[in-house]
């Protein structure tokens, strides 16, 4: 499948992170205060808007590409800038690719980027800046240390968002457990997951971007991910039932994902994916889950045994009340996994219990 341009500009900066080859190819340019605009990949249309220069198919080295950049013209590289292609070339793209750069290279690495699908980076002799066009987007490269100051305090708020997380989460078992259920609990957490997929997708772009200078945040980033247990697929599964039509999970969660960041801070706008009036007063509405969101939490339980046990029990608070011989009564559970799945549940009302309790 084709990759979005956000999708191929993540990698990209993964491919000039600090400590690649790559990086320091370009960081020897900039010291050197030249310029250089550098195609990475070739192909059919690369090779059709290249005109003069010399094939020289050698192994990328940084030293290569600092000497190379001192010539007139652009240097093609392969994908992964593992070898030199091309070096001297003049590029011509079409013409008519509009484009908002000034300057001959970086109009040229901008249309080049877009004519081709390939990632085309410039650096700047007048400006001294490093930029990486990929398709319709342009990134200018930092050093490691505004990038780092950014993603402390973002690794900070999601250290926030996290401790809040769980304290919805942990509050909306207890609630589940007494049957006490509202919309607006179900969208509280709906909320909190989100503020934490979110700033954690930020925090990993920044550990990419960072290569090596990203080693210790990306240690951060993971343990303040661990434990997350079961996504908002599982709590969108477990209340699809309050609308009129069934929900598609898939598009509610992308739903989800692309709210404004005004929208999600209204729960009602929340509550509303799950098939739910927009209102206030629906917020109050007493809701049921599934189960689907707390069976996911039992380790052993399989996804497949879990849907069989809801499409049996019809909802989480018949699924507590049920023994021993009315789990192995469901098609693929034997006495083992009947135990488990007993045990898991006992432990999770008792847990959710004494957290709200105590
Ligand atoms: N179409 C092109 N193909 C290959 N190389 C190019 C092309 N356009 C510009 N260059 C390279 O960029 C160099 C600088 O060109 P120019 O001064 O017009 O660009 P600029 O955008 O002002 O660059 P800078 O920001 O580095 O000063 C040229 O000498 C050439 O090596």
């Amino acid at each position: 499948m084709a990759k979005s341009p956000e999708e191929a500009l993540r990698t990209t900066l993964a491919r000039v992170a600090p400590g690649t080859h790559l990086r320091d190819g370009l960081e020897r340019i900039l010291r050197g205060r030249t310029g250089a605009l550098i195609v990475l990949g070739q192909d059919r249309t690369v090779e059709n808007i290249c005109s003069g220069g010399f094939d020289i198919n050698i192994a990328f080295s940084p030293q290569r590409l600092r000497e190379l950049a001192k010539m007139d013209g652009a240097i093609v590289c392969d994908r992964d800038a593992s070898n030199i292609l091309k070096a001297g070339v003049q590029l011509v793209p079409d013409h008519t690719i509009p484009t908002e750069e000034t300057g001959t290279r970086h109009r040229t690495a901008e249309r080049v980027a877009i004519q081709t699908g390939f990632p085309v980076i410039s650096v700047s002799q007048s400006m001294q800046i490093i930029a990486i066009y990929v398709q319709g987007l342009r990134h200018v490269l930092e050093g490691s240390e505004p990038v780092l100051a950014r993603a402390n305090q973002a690794l900070q708020t999601l250290e926030r968002y996290r401790a809040r997380l769980d304290q919805v989460t942990s509050t909306l078992s207890a609630l589940e457990i007494e049957a006490m259920v509202t919309v607006r609990d179900v969208a509280l957490v709906l909320q909190r997951q989100e503020m934490v997929r979110r700033i954690s997708e930020e925090i990993a772009q920044y550990v990419l971007e960072l290569g090596v200078d990203g080693r210790l945040l990306a240690l951060q980033l993971e343990e303040l991910s661990t434990g997350l247990g079961p996504g908002s697929d599982m709590l969108l599964k477990d209340y699809s039932e309050l609308g009129t039509e069934p929900l598609d999970i898939e598009v509610a969660l992308a739903q989800l994902h692309e709210l404004s960041s005004t929208d999600m801070i209204d729960l009602s706008r929340i509550a509303s994916l799950l098939g739910y009036a927009p209102d206030t007063n629906s917020l109050e509405t007493v809701v049921h889950p599934q189960g689907y969101r707390l069976l996911a939490g039992i380790k052993s339980v399989p996804r497949a045994v879990a849907d069989r046990l809801v499409a049996t029990f019809g909802g989480l608070q018949r699924l507590m009340a049920a023994n021993i011989e009315d789990l192995m009564a469901v098609d693929g559970i034997g006495e083992q996994r009947a135990r488990t799945v007993r045990e898991g549940l006992s432990r999770i009302a008792e847990s959710s219990l004494l957290d709200r309790f105590m």
